[in-house]
């Protein structure tokens, strides 16, 4: 290692990690360690001084990475916690129901570090709403198990929030570490935690406030990407570029972003006009035929996609709030109930779970948190009710 050279621990060696995270922070000049808990991953990250990140479709150039090195953070914790404990920043892009397994190893990081060292930043870099502030929360309770208390864990580390925005499809079995990506990337981290100190990392967009931002990504990018998903794979297509391409399904996943558009116009005050050019912007980024994305990745985890503060129920729940209609998110909830993929573990236990002797209202309950006195619950039971009706026997 370069003496002086600034480092970067990213837990999650995927898509996104290589393909984003790692290649923005490998671009502003640190060096990276890639922690995965995929054995034959790390040993291929630790066999190939370098991979190339190909943007595919209009205006994609090709990026080289290299000077990485990978620890198996399952097998290895030692390495881990001496490479957390000596670092700049800490990333993640592992998803985030991985984040509590990830927190213990940053904790005892964190409690390693030489007292000369200055606070490790760490950032999530998941779909999910303020997933920085779920893996603090999980940090700061593993700290305590390593002798550190909050004040300890503030003098040590900051935390911010982001959003991220790439489109990584998965990648052929042969492409070894190389990553096919969509020319687009926006990462959104919050600026007020790092006070005077904000990491140099070029192509960040540093944001005051992250909220309008996450939800405006979420529930437009998101919320578009999984109707596509969704109403594609009961219409028979396999990737995304094909599902936009039929008439009757872009319909669908347009009716949705105008309802989406509408909270978002009314509750953080975007300009109509703006939201607009923006969904425009992301239903070409879904149409790109060379980005080889298929509706079973875009679909995956179908559980935590209906779940209560997430893409569909989330803004859902506050259009019907607001008094507004919501009916296009609840048709593009009904598709995801008809999710069956089959090796996607969610997928099993929602078809399970509908296909078992819950009554409707708990199944409603269950999937998306909704009590009976939320105005969305009725139309949500009545969407669960369709899909178990439209059940195979
Ligand atoms: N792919 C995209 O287009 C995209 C874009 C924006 C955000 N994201 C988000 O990024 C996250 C990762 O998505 P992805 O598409 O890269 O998934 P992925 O499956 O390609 O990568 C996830 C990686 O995390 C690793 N992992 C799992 N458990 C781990 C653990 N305990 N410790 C360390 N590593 C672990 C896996 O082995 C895998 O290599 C998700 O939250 C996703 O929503 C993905
Ligand atoms: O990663 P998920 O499962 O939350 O969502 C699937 C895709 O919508 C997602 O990975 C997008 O490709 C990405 O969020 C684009 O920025």
């Amino acid at each position: 290692m370069e003496s002086g050279q600034r480092t970067a621990v990213h837990f999650g060696a995927g898509n996104i990690g290589r393909g984003f995270v790692g290649l923005l922070l490998h671009d502003a000049g640190y060096r990276l360690v890639f922690a995965d808990v995929a054995a034959p991953l790390i040993d291929a990250i630790n066999a190939t001084p370098s991979y190339t990140v190909h943007e595919v479709g209009e205006g994609g150039v090709d990026h080289l990475v290299d000077g990485y090195a990978g620890v198996n953070s399952a097998t290895n914790e030692t390495e881990l916690v001496d490479r957390i404990a000596e670092a700049d920043v800490v990333t993640t892009a592992v998803g985030p129901s991985i984040l509590k397994f990830v927190a213990p190893a940053i904790a005892r990081g964190i409690a390693a570090r030489p007292a000369s060292a200055g606070p490790l930043a760490v950032m999530a870099c998941e779909n999910a709403i303020n997933a920085t502030d779920i893996l603090e929360q999980e940090v700061r309770a593993a700290a305590k198990g390593e002798g550190l208390d909050d004040a300890d864990v503030d003098a040590r580390s900051v935390f911010a929030n982001t959003a991220v925005d790439r489109i990584v499809p998965a990648q052929d079995p042969g492409a070894g570490l190389d990553v096919r990506v969509e020319p687009y990337f926006e990462w959104a981290i919050e600026q007020e935690p790092f006070g005077d100190d904000v990491p140099d990392i070029p192509g960040v967009t540093w944001v005051d406030s992250l909220g309008p931002y996450i939800e405006r990504k979420l529930f437009t990018v998101n919320t578009g990407h999984a109707s596509a998903a969704y109403f594609g794979r009961l219409a028979g297509a396999q990737k995304i570029s094909d599902a936009l391409a039929m008439p009757e399904v872009r319909a669908k996943v347009e009716a949705v972003l105008a309802e989406t558009k509408a909270l978002l116009v009314a509750k953080y005050g975007f300009a109509p006009e703006q939201q607009q050019a923006y969904v425009e912007k992301i239903l070409g980024r879904f149409a790109n035929p060379e980005l080889p994305d298929t509706v079973e990745r875009v679909g995956r985890a179908p559980l935590r996609k209906l779940s209560r503060h997430e893409r569909f129920v989330g803004p859902a729940a506050e259009l019907a709030e607001r008094g507004l209609p919501a009916d296009a998110l609840l048709a593009a909830m009904g598709a995801a109930l008809a999710f069956d993929a089959p090796d996607d573990e969610e997928a099993a236990r929602l078809q399970a779970l509908l296909g078992g002797d819950s009554s409707h209202e708990d199944v409603a309950e269950e999937l998306t948190g909704l009590g009976a006195d939320h105005p969305l619950h009725d139309a949500v039971v009545g969407v669960v009710k369709g899909a178990r009706e439209a059940q195979p026997d």
